[in-house]
């Protein structure tokens, strides 16, 4: 076993629903400390195809292995840790407890509960009832759950919805931690803004079939969408501005122009031309927002 890759690896995987193919022949592979953003549209297949990694959803045809191992069997499910949207948990348990009875369930001294609490941000809410949890507390708390035992992978299902920005951000800033540490880390989001900055890969699944998998940068070069530029003119200046630059005037002081990545340069020379009409321009590349709506049209092959 030594010398396979070790990976999760997920060869033309396809999942049938009578005669629908919910999950369409998808390829993909997160790589041990990468983190991967799996997006989608609702009823995608995000869920189905994590449910397939997890061994809980069988593969109808194709193959997936967990770092050298098939789903569902013993030696794959331990190398898996998931946390479901819907994270369930006994309110009157408390934190500790909780996570006590989990560490002894995965075969874990209950010790690494404690440290996990400390990890995760709740050693001061340990001995209080879950039921007193915020929801942003609930998630962590999911989380330290996921981590016990020291997963190869973990698969999380939209685990920032309903937390609040910071919430959110120290989430994230956990799942860092885990990659750091060497985890595969796969997660599904509608939150794309934090995406951003957060995970080493996108990939995009559109009704059942993987339509993108790459770095951000790549996608962004794949998809060609025009940048923004966004000029803003001297006080009394806006309609020349707008006139001679050709844009559409966004409000009384700004004017929009869209252009080719290969033309950018050329652009910015044409704003800074005029001199004193302009008071500041801005740059804004296609976000993460605009290349998932551009690879989850159906008309894009
Ligand atoms: N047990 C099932 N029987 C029949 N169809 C199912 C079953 N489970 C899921 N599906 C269908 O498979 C498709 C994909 O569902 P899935 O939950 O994987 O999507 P998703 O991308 O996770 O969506 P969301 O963002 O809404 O969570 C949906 O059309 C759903 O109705």
């Amino acid at each position: 076993m030594g010398h396979r890759e070790m990976s999760l690896i997920v060869d033309k995987a396809t999942r049938r629903y009578g005669t629908v193919e919910t999950v369409s022949a998808v390829s993909l592979r997160v790589g041990a400390g990468e983190r991967v953003a799996l997006l989608g549209h609702n009823g995608a297949g995000k869920t189905t195809l994590m449910k397939m990694i997890l061994g809980l959803n069988p593969v109808d045809a194709g193959r997936i292995e967990v770092f050298g191992h098939a789903p569902g069997t013993r030696a794959g499910r331990a190398a898996c840790a998931y946390l479901p949207e819907n994270v369930a948990f006994h309110s009157s348990l408390t934190g500790r407890e909780q996570l006590r009875l989990y560490a002894r369930l995965k075969g874990e001294a209950a010790r690494a509960a404690d440290g996990l609490l400390e990890r995760v941000g709740l050693a001061d809410a340990a001995n209080r009832r879950i039921g007193t949890y915020s929801k942003g507390m609930r998630q962590r708390l999911g989380l330290a759950q996921a981590m016990l035992g020291r997963p190869k992978l973990t698969v999380l299902d939209e685990p920032t919805s309903g937390l609040d920005p910071i919430s959110r951000r120290d989430f994230y800033a956990l799942v860092d931690e885990l990659a750091e540490r060497g985890a595969a880390v796969l997660l599904s989001s509608h939150a794309l803004t934090e995406l951003e900055a957060r995970t080493d890969r996108i990939a995009i699944l559109r009704d059942g079939h993987l339509v993108a998998d790459a770095a951000l940068d790549a996608l962004r070069a794949q998809a060609g969408l025009p940048i923004r530029l966004t000029v803003r003119a001297r006080a009394d200046a806006v309609e020349e501005v707008a006139g001679r630059l050709g844009g559409t005037r966004l409000n009384g002081r700004s004017v929009e122009l869209a252009c080719a990545p290969a033309e950018k340069m050329d652009r910015i020379g044409d704003a800074a031309a005029l001199g004193a009409l302009v008071d500041d321009i801005d740059v804004v590349p296609p976000s993460l927002e605009d290349l998932y709506r551009h690879f989850s049209r159906r008309d894009v092959p």
